[in-house]
């Protein structure tokens, strides 16, 4: 089939939007714009109002307040289907006794389009999803990976304008979800489809996406690119939650960082003034030198797990302050070592 590709796409805007069940506040001034083709995730632990975002741009729900654009429409009291959207759920949701290309013509024979039009539709989409030649088999004979894939070719054939996943790759085992990650990247990529997505895994979204929504409690805590989102984190609830993060707390005096109830902890660059603060560092942040320096201080490591491609240590500082650190090479536990912080970022105390 010759698509055009930019008609897959909408710029999708959620402007001022909140969400209320019953007396509680689940989503909070949500207010952002999705670019035309970018895959953007919507990031946060259990319960923090991303499906209840997604549902609302779907139309399964209704805003309390605020409004969703698609381009120019106001697309916010639309019911799903007046909407040109592919919702693809966690469970695949595809009817057991119909074949796979039954499943997928499903949509297309409701509209009442001709057989020579739905059979293109369909080739089309399996042809995306790399399933052709299962088009004749039931659900229950494919793996959980290809039933996915099924369930996507059943709303790309309806040639959607904007494909929203909630957690897709939450019932499939850890090898294939990284497998699907790249897959449904690369289709979304080769489509330029708007994409929203729902996850919980950080991996996940730092991985697909072009922009991340981080969420806490019902409000966008932070939006930023996989690298800014971990780079930058604007707050240690956010340093936290992706990707792993020690917290040391501490005070700055005439730029020299100290950790509360124990030594100087050297920092190189520290420009900040005076007062109390948070440092934070990844824990592949930093290095283990061959010998002291001014920028290292020694610690003792405690514990060392094997972790595959890299070894996890854990060291006290003075017995007092406690982190962890992402390295290749091996420690005893009790053995001594100078570690330099390289990277590293600042809060005010929260
Ligand atoms: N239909 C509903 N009626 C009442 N409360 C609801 C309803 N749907 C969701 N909630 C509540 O809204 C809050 C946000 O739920 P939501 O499912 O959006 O969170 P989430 O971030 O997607 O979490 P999860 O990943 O666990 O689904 C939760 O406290 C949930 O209990």
């Amino acid at each position: 089939m010759n698509k055009n590709e930019s008609n897959l796409s909408t710029e999708v805007i959620i402007s001022n939007l909140y969400k209320q069940f019953g007396d509680i506040e689940v989503l909070k001034d949500i207010d952002f714009t999705i670019k035309k083709g970018e895959f953007f995730t919507l990031l946060g632990p259990s319960g923090c109002g991303k499906t209840t975002l997604l549902r609302c741009i779907a139309g399964f729900e209704k805003p309390t307040k605020g409004k969703i654009f698609f381009g120019d429409d106001d697309i916010t009291k639309l019911q799903p289907w007046e909407k040109n959207i592919g919702f693809v759920f966690q469970n695949y949701a595809l009817w057991p006794h119909m074949t796979v290309y039954e499943n997928i013509a499903y949509g297309l024979k409701v509209k009442k389009m001709n057989k020579a039009q739905i059979d293109k539709l369909v080739d089309w989409s399996l042809d995306i999803v790399n399933l052709s030649q299962l088009k004749k088999s039931y659900p229950t004979q494919l793996s959980g990976g290809q039933q996915q894939r099924v369930s996507i070719a059943r709303v790309l054939v309806l040639q959607p304008k904007v494909l929203l996943f909630d957690e897709p790759l939450s019932n499939l085992d850890a090898k294939l979800r990284v497998k699907m990650r790249k897959d449904i990247k690369e289709l979304q990529e080769r489509l330029g489809i708007s994409a929203i997505y729902v996850t919980h895994d950080q991996e996940e979204a730092l991985e697909m996406s072009d922009r991340i929504a981080v969420f806490d409690k019902g409000r966008v805590a932070q939006i930023g690119t996989p690298e800014e989102i971990y780079e930058q984190p604007d707050s240690t609830a956010i340093s936290n939650f992706v990707g792993k993060s020690n917290n040391i707390q501490g005070t700055i005096k005439s730029r020299k960082f100290y950790a509360f109830g124990t030594n100087f902890i050297p920092l190189q660059s520290l420009e900040e003034e005076d007062g109390d603060r948070t440092l934070v560092f990844r824990p592949e942040k930093i290095t283990i030198a061959d010998a002291p320096s001014v920028d290292t201080f020694e610690v003792i490591v405690k514990d060392a797990s094997y972790r595959g491609n890299y070894v996890q240590i854990e060291v006290s500082y003075n017995d007092e302050v406690y982190f962890i650190v992402e390295t290749r090479e091996k420690f005893e536990v009790n053995e001594k070592i100078h570690v330099c912080v390289e990277k590293y970022i600042l809060f005010e105390k929260e």
